[in-house]
């Protein structure tokens, strides 16, 4: 199903007003400087943050429609979410952090956490499924965090830099998770700050400054004509 997005919406003296769509099965990558309003658009996608005006649909369903009020919850949105303050449940252990979801959505104890520890030996993980999340490194949270987004069937991936703690190995070992996830047919938003990982996963880039779309392109045609200064140093830091 296609992610379509058309909203502004109103942080403070903060305003964000973007426009895309994202087909089944495609990874849109957000880049942006600090500030520029990446997170605050996987908040409303994902609706923590309110809507002013425009809509977000996923599929036939409308999630939210300033027009006429429609707000789905957060929690009735099926989507796979990693936010950068997305905390996992310290006191529980890797594997339950990941079966929650399925849990949740009233799949049986032993099913689910067959789910989990599938997706935490794809992420490197398997040894630290009965780790307690507050043990783990920032990394070892982060896979989880990741495990965790993909466990519960989403609609689509909402995931605010995934991979920001990863050395290089486990970077692409997680990319190559989140790719075949999207590969089922779920539409992905991932923020980065990366070009590496837009070259390597995203259909295309969106780069946002001050809450406004600058440039918008696929990850080569960006690193082959940086439209913006910001654009031409992440191009830059991977040649
Ligand atoms: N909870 C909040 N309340 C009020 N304003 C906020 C809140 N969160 C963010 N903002 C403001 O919204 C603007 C956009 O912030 P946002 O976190 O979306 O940027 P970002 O592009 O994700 O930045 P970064 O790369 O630093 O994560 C900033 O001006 C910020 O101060």
């Amino acid at each position: 199903m296609t992610l379509e997005v058309d909203v502004r919406v109103a942080r403070g003296p903060f305003g964000l007003d973007v426009a895309f769509r994202v087909p089944a099965g495609s990874v849109l990558a957000v880049m942006g400087p600090n500030g520029s309003g990446k997170s605050t658009l996987l908040e409303a996608v994902a609706g923590l943050v309110p809507v002013t005006t425009g809509h977000v649909r996923l599929g036939d369903a409308v999630l939210d429609d300033a027009s006429d009020g429609r707000h789905v919850p957060p929690r009735d949105r099926r989507l796979g979410v990693v936010l950068q303050d997305g905390l996992l449940f310290g006191r529980l252990s890797a594997r339950e952090n990941v079966a929650f979801g399925p849990r949740a959505q009233g799949v049986r104890a032993h099913r689910a956490r067959a789910v989990a520890d599938a997706l935490l030996a794809d992420v490197g993980l398997a040894a630290h499924a009965r780790t307690r999340a507050d043990q783990l490194s920032g990394g070892q949270a982060q896979r989880v965090a990741v495990a965790r987004a993909l466990a519960a069937n989403p609609r689509a991936l909402l995931l605010d830099e995934p991979f920001g703690a990863l050395d290089a190995g486990t970077r692409e070992r997680v990319r190559d998770v989140v790719r075949r996830a999207v590969g089922t047919g779920v539409p992905a938003l991932v923020v980065t700050h990366d070009l590496r990982d837009a070259l390597d996963l995203a259909d295309e880039v969106l780069v946002l400054e001050e809450g406004r779309e600058v440039q918008r392109g696929t990850p080569a045609a960006l690193a082959a004509a940086p439209g913006t200064p910001y654009v031409a140093r992440v191009a830059a830091a991977i040649s």
